[in-house]
């Protein structure tokens, strides 16, 4: 469509006049020749006609003909410009939030280009906002425990050239608004020039091969962001399972059922079954269920999805597009399950010496949360409605058992529920024993070949399982402070969580946690007293 500017009414009205003056100068003088012969209406239809075919007017014409047509033509260009290089260009575009897009960006991150390029981005975001940034400087010689590492990234709006396998390619990322609510989206587009579309083929093996090479060490975490997309929050090192005590089999139970469930999609769709599974650990604070998870979630190789039921904004609609947008073989966590459905309940209240159901709240009528707008209904459709997704295990956490609702605990929800307890004396003493024992030969060659990748000397450093600094040299003399450990430590009455935090108190001295552990034992036994009487 052409549109007129100010000026082109005054042309107009120029050409007008000079075209009416004309055929009025020229009707005056014919009138007054044939002044006799001649009628009004003859005169002015001949005035219209000479006006009509007039060369100024014609003249307008084929200017505004050639100015409306104009856009057309940019239009027919572009298309052909684009045609031309859809033809010589295999091209991809990357939307942010999705797994293509992270593996991409690390990818990027890890490409040689960006230590020469003079315009980059620089990224911070190290295993904490964003995995698929997350890469550490390799060459850079002050990178050492504690220090920041910092990566390049290409810039929003600037188009990169470099080669891949041979072939000239362009990346252009840029932030586009989506219309919703201001909300900025970012894409990322990448063309390679090349016939073959095999080429992009590679490029995808070889972005999600570099995005997952430490994914033997390390598990994704994602959670859900403000729009409800999920979105990656970093990566954590694997925990080695052999690090979580529990009664003996537990664990070993959850991996192999967990195990057996992925290993039988196909028997459960020849039956009509839908392939879900969901695990509820549910006791006293402390005492590993988080841990558990994180470990398994390693041992499985699957990363987690945390879904925070009490999080501002959640209601039934939201969990529910969270849950059916779950990728496949993955792992789900609701952690405090109950929290959705409890007010004004802290984790105080949930004393496991009292029976939950004496600290169970009452639940209003619809099972509407007070924070959060999840109600059960909805939570029970999210989980196994519908819309919910297939392949997922789901693991929910709750301090408060009984306080759940029958239906959310029945099989096909919750297929497995395991127990989590205040630490026995056999868990104390195999605690003990893990945290100062020296490892055994097989064991040592393992954790050779573990520590030589990433993460798992990062784990250790942060839990305090550090075998070097330990100042015991016999097993058997380990075996004696473990079992003077164990006997100090009540029965059920201090959480795995306390315990660890005592022995934090002697990373490097076994013998002095095992010394002091019946008077440290005592003093715990007092404070819960003085806090029940508090209470
Ligand atoms: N059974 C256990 N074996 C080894 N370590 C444990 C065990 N239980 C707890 N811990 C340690 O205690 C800390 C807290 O554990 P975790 O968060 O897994 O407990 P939780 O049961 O999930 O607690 P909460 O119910 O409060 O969320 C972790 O650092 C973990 O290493």
């Amino acid at each position: 469509m052409v549109q007129m500017d100010s000026a082109q009414p005054n042309i107009l009205g120029f050409l007008l006049a000079n075209t009416i003056g004309a055929s009025s100068a020229n009707a005056t003088s014919s009138h007054n020749a044939t002044s006799t012969s001649t009628s009004p209406a003859s005169a002015s239809a001949a005035s219209f006609f000479s006006l009509l075919f007039s060369p100024a007017l014609f003249e307008y014409a084929k200017w505004m003909l050639m100015g409306s047509l104009i856009p057309y033509l940019q239009q027919i260009g572009t298309w052909l410009y684009e045609k031309a290089l859809s033809s010589m260009f295999v091209s991809a575009s990357f939307t942010e939030g999705d797994a293509a897009y992270d593996w991409m960006m690390t990818w990027l991150a890890k490409h040689p280009k960006w230590r020469r390029a003079r315009q980059v981005e620089v990224t911070t975001r190290h295993g904490c906002n964003d995995g698929a940034r997350a890469v550490p400087d390799d060459d850079d010689p002050h990178a050492e425990a504690g220090v920041t590492k910092f990566s390049y990234i290409p810039c929003v709006s600037s188009t990169q050239w470099m080669f891949f396998r041979g072939h000239w390619m362009s990346v252009c990322r840029s932030k586009d608004n989506t219309g919703w609510y201001g909300k900025m989206e970012e894409t990322l587009r990448v063309r390679i020039l090349s016939w073959d579309q095999r080429v992009l083929t590679a490029l995808l093996h070889d972005a999600r091969a570099h995005y997952d090479a430490d994914k033997h060490s390390t598990i994704h975490i994602y959670a859900a962001d403000g729009d409800n997309e999920w979105r990656s929050v970093g990566k954590r090192p694997k925990r080695p399972l052999r690090s979580i005590v529990l009664a003996p089999g537990v664990k070993e139970d959850v991996l192999a059922d967990a195990r057996e469930f992925l290993a039988s999609k196909e028997w459960y769709n020849d039956r009509g079954i839908p392939f879900r599974r969901g695990y509820l650990l549910y006791g006293a604070p402390g005492s590993g269920k988080t841990s558990l998870i994180q470990s398994l979630a390693g041992e499985l190789g699957l990363n987690v999805y945390i879904i925070t039921l009490s999080r501002a904004g959640m209601d039934d609609a939201t969990l529910c597009q969270l849950i059916s947008n779950l990728p496949d073989q993955s792992i789900a966590i609701m952690e405090d399950i109950d929290a959705a459905f409890t007010q004004g309940i802290n984790r105080e209240s949930a004393d496991p010496a009292k029976p939950a159901s004496a600290a169970a709240p009452p639940r209003s009528p619809q099972g509407e949360a007070g924070g959060s707008r999840v109600t059960l209904s909805g939570l029970l459709n999210a989980i196994d409605g519908v819309g919910a997704q297939e392949g997922r295990i789901l693991f929910a956490t709750t301090n408060k058992y009984h306080s759940l609702d029958p239906a959310l605990c029945r099989p096909g929800r919750m297929d497995k529920h395991i127990e989590f307890r205040l630490a026995s004396r056999y868990q104390a003493r195999e605690l003990f024993l893990a945290f100062y024992e020296p490892p055994r030969k097989r064991e040592r060659e393992e954790r050779e070949k573990e520590k030589e990748r990433e993460g798992q000397e990062k784990w250790e450093r942060d839990s305090g399982f550090e075998e070097k600094l330990v100042d015991v040299s016999p097993p058997s003399e380990l075996d004696e402070l473990a079992e003077q450990f164990a006997t100090a430590i009540p029965e059920r009455e201090c959480s795995m969580a306390t315990l660890q935090g005592y022995l934090m108190q002697y990373k490097t001295s076994p013998r002095d946690a095992a010394l002091n552990a019946a008077a440290w034992a005592m003093e715990q036994r007092e404070e819960q007293k003085r806090r029940a009487a508090g209470a």
